[in-house]
């Protein structure tokens, strides 16, 4: 079967693998990215961008302080704007996404936030007075925003941010202010350096009265000098774990005035005497959250989808080590351990991306049903991208340290691209609400779903299957070989876990109210098995989506989706095993049976996984590896890159030189 990944003078081992492919990697390519003209659109944006000069990198940013990364970065940027439309349709998400994956990187730009949140915060949330102004503008870059809400006291608990928005209606104006040093912004992306304005979140105050967390546009910098107004502090926080080409920023407002029309007023309004209506949801103000948190699974997916291309494919070009005397040393691909590690990080990686499928099919229909006047789709969908957010961070954050271990020393040299790309990846967690709270919002949705599945009431979609009646005894192991029913019998079972642990938790909570505490310290009592029937919640839904992708792919590529699924299934049942066993739902043996079923798996996927993770389509420049290189040849190309490295410039180095050299010289004398 063909993987057209095959070509002329590449390694051996890889050429080999990729002739044991069982599929057609190019229909598993288009399947993923939704057809074959956008997989055709990719590569034409590949092809071209990696011919440009302007986008040539002559020392890699391995070797480049942050300050020339930044150069480097925001010249290409410019690049992008100016020249965007000579390599995609600049009107299309997905392929502007893909341009800037190869054309910048994923280390951050000067607009990963005007386009992330600045302007999907002023799209979702402002009225028209503001739109019809700031919105052209925006979009034609004429000003860059970012979205300014978190602060250094607060970040988490938006309702205890400090800034303060207090309306004048003598002016029609609100006042802006940063009362003390924990008030200040602080971590907002493209907020330091490169943004001219900014979506500031601050507490509303009419009248005296405080009414909570609303979003303002406001000016920060000068648009002809691009210096900061008067009664603006604004700066870069400093370096960090990663996104070095990011300016992360902090920002004090001295009492600025911005007109009233700057309040962004889609959902809630202040009329010019200052009378509040609310939004027609409470929560509608924190929109655009809910659209990161959607979207950004997409790309967490992708860079577990990274991490898996660069450890399958070193792990086949490597040979050490033989597995029975006296025969050639084995690609370490051969190795069971080496294949547990890495081949459920590519099951993952498209579980996550399928996963991001749905959700965004569940996005695009709640922004209609809000266009309309409904929000009756917002809270399960609230619910269900805190937990996915949470899970899917998690997952692929554990899932690319296990990639990167699994590349040995080179895995830990910045040319294999993974300690870079986990640095970024790892963000994830923390950014769009730290995981342990995410996951506190899922429980809180579950709680309601256990008390509506007691009651009888009706249950909405990612929490159906409460009202689903239990087995009892889970069917694992008892279906003899027919593989659609054994997935279906796994799928039971973790519904079966996530709907047992939600119900134990709001018991345990009950008990404790009972006991006398309050509802919100008895919740605080059982957080963490809260959060572990959120997060099994959230593993149910990811399988759930998984598999009706696979059940309905294409007939040429079923049956490799299939293997990845069963491989999936028995991986995060086995890793559940407790869950499963606890209430002897299942019994040991037939947690016995699983783990056989996944060792089998792993042998199934074998002579498929290099042209799985082909499939993923990404190409030499996206994966910024040296061990990952589509056509493996590693090892000189590892020496090439280290050749670049600046204490490589001169053979003696200058810090030799003056210190060493004088040290030994001294030693040597005292002898
Ligand atoms: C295109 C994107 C591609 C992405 C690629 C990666 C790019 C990287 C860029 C990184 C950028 C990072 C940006 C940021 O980090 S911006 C700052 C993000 N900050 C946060 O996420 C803060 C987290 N905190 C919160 O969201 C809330 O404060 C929290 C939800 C934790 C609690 O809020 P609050 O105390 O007000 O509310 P309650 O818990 O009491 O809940 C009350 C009810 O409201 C419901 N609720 C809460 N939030 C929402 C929401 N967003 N939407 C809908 N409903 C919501 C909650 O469920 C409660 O409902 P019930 O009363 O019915 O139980
Ligand atoms: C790379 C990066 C980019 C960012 N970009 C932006 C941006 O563009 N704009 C922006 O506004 N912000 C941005 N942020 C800030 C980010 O959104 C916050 O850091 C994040 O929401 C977490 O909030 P916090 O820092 O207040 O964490 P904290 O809430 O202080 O978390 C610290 C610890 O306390 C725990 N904790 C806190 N509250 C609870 C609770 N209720 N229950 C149990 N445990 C709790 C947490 O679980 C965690 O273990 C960015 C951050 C990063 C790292």
């Amino acid at each position: 079967m063909p993987n057209r990944c095959i070509k002329e003078g590449d390694n051996p081992d890889l050429t080999k693998e990729r002739k044991t492919c069982t599929f057609d990697t190019d229909e598993l390519t288009a399947n993923l990215y939704g057809s074959r003209n956008n997989m055709e659109r990719r590569r034409e944006i590949t092809k071209k961008i990696s011919a440009d000069p302007d986008f040539a990198d002559p020392i890699p940013h391995d070797f480049l302080s942050r300050e020339k990364c930044i150069e480097a970065t925001a010249k290409k940027t410019k690049a992008v704007v100016q020249r965007g439309s000579e390599f995609c349709d600049v009107t299309n998400y997905y392929e502007m996404l893909h341009l800037i994956n190869e054309a910048i990187g994923i280390g951050g730009y000067p607009l990963a936030l005007h386009y992330g949140m600045f302007l999907p915060a002023l799209e979702g949330q402002a009225e028209k007075e503001l739109t019809d102004d700031i919105i052209p503008r925006a979009k034609n870059l004429e000003v860059i925003g970012a979205y300014a809400q978190t602060e250094m006291g607060h970040g988490t608990n938006l309702r205890e941010l400090e800034t303060t928005a207090t309306y004048d209606k003598a002016t029609q104006e609100f006042i802006i202010n940063t009362p003390t040093r924990s008030a200040m912004k602080w971590w907002p992306g493209n907020l330091g350096k490169m943004s001219n304005y900014a979506v500031v979140t601050c507490q509303l105050f009419i009248d005296g009265r405080k009414i909570g967390p609303h979003n303002f546009l406001v000016q920060l910098r000068c648009e002809k000098t691009h210096e900061p107004l008067p009664g603006i502090i604004v700066g870069d926080i400093g370096p960090k774990m990663a996104f070095d080409t990011n300016d992360n920023g902090f920002l004090a407002l001295d009492n600025i005035r911005v007109p009233r029309k700057n309040m962004l007023m889609k959902h809630a309004k202040v009329s010019p005497d200052g009378v509040y209506t609310p939004p027609m949801h409470a929560k509608l103000n924190y929109g655009t959250m809910v659209y990161v948190r959607a979207h950004m699974l997409y790309a967490h997916g992708q860079f577990l989808a990274t991490a898996a291309i660069v450890a399958t494919r070193y792990s086949a070009v490597r040979r050490q080590g033989r597995i029975e005397h006296g025969v050639p040393e084995v690609q370490i691909l051969d190795y069971q351990t080496q294949q547990h590690r890495i081949f459920p990080q590519i099951a993952r990686a498209y579980a996550i991306i399928f996963t991001y499928m749905d959700i965004k099919d569940q996005y695009d229909a709640m922004i209609k049903g809000i266009a309309e006047g409904q929000t009756d789709l917002l809270p399960d969908l609230h619910a269900i991208t805190s937990g996915l957010k949470s899970v899917v961070t998690h997952m692929a954050g554990l899932g690319i340290e296990q990639c990167r271990m699994a590349c040995g020393g080179h895995g830990y040299s910045d040319a294999s691209g993974l300690p870079k790309l986990y640095g970024v990846q790892i963000g994830g967690c923390t950014y769009e609400g730290e995981n342990m709270v995410m996951l506190q919002q899922t429980a809180r949705y579950l709680m309601k779903a256990v008390a509506s599945a007691l009651q009888g009431k009706p249950l909405s979609h990612s929490v159906a299957y409460f009202g689903k009646k239990s087995s009892g005894k889970s069917r694992i192991g008892k279906e003899g070989g027919d593989i659609a029913r054994e997935h279906e019998a796994m799928l039971e079972a973790l519904e079966h876990a996530a709907c047992r642990l939600s119900v134990e938790a709001s018991q345990m909570w009950e008990k404790r109210g009972r006991g006398g505490e309050t509802k919100e310290r008895a919740w605080n009592g059982v957080t963490v098995e809260m959060n572990r029937a959120a997060r099994v919640h959230t593993r149910v839904f990811m399988a759930r989506s998984f598999h009706r992708r696979v059940t309905s792919s294409p007939p040429s590529i079923r049956p490799v989706l299939t293997d990845l699924l069963s491989l999936y299934l028995h991986y995060e049942c086995v890793d559940m095993a407790h869950h499963l066993l606890e209430d002897g739902f299942c019994s040991g043996e037939q947690i016995r049976y699983l783990k056989s079923r996944l060792y089998e798996d792993l042998t199934t996927l074998r002579p498929n996984a290099v042209s799985l993770v082909d499939s993923f389509d990404q190409s030499d420049r996206e994966l910024n590896s040296v061990l990952g290189r589509r056509d493996g040849n590693v090892y000189e190309a590892l020496y090439q890159w280290a050749r670049k490295s600046e204490l490589n410039y001169t053979d003696v180095l200058p810090a030799v030189q003056k210190y060493v050299m004088p040290m030994m010289e001294e030693n040597r004398s005292k002898l």
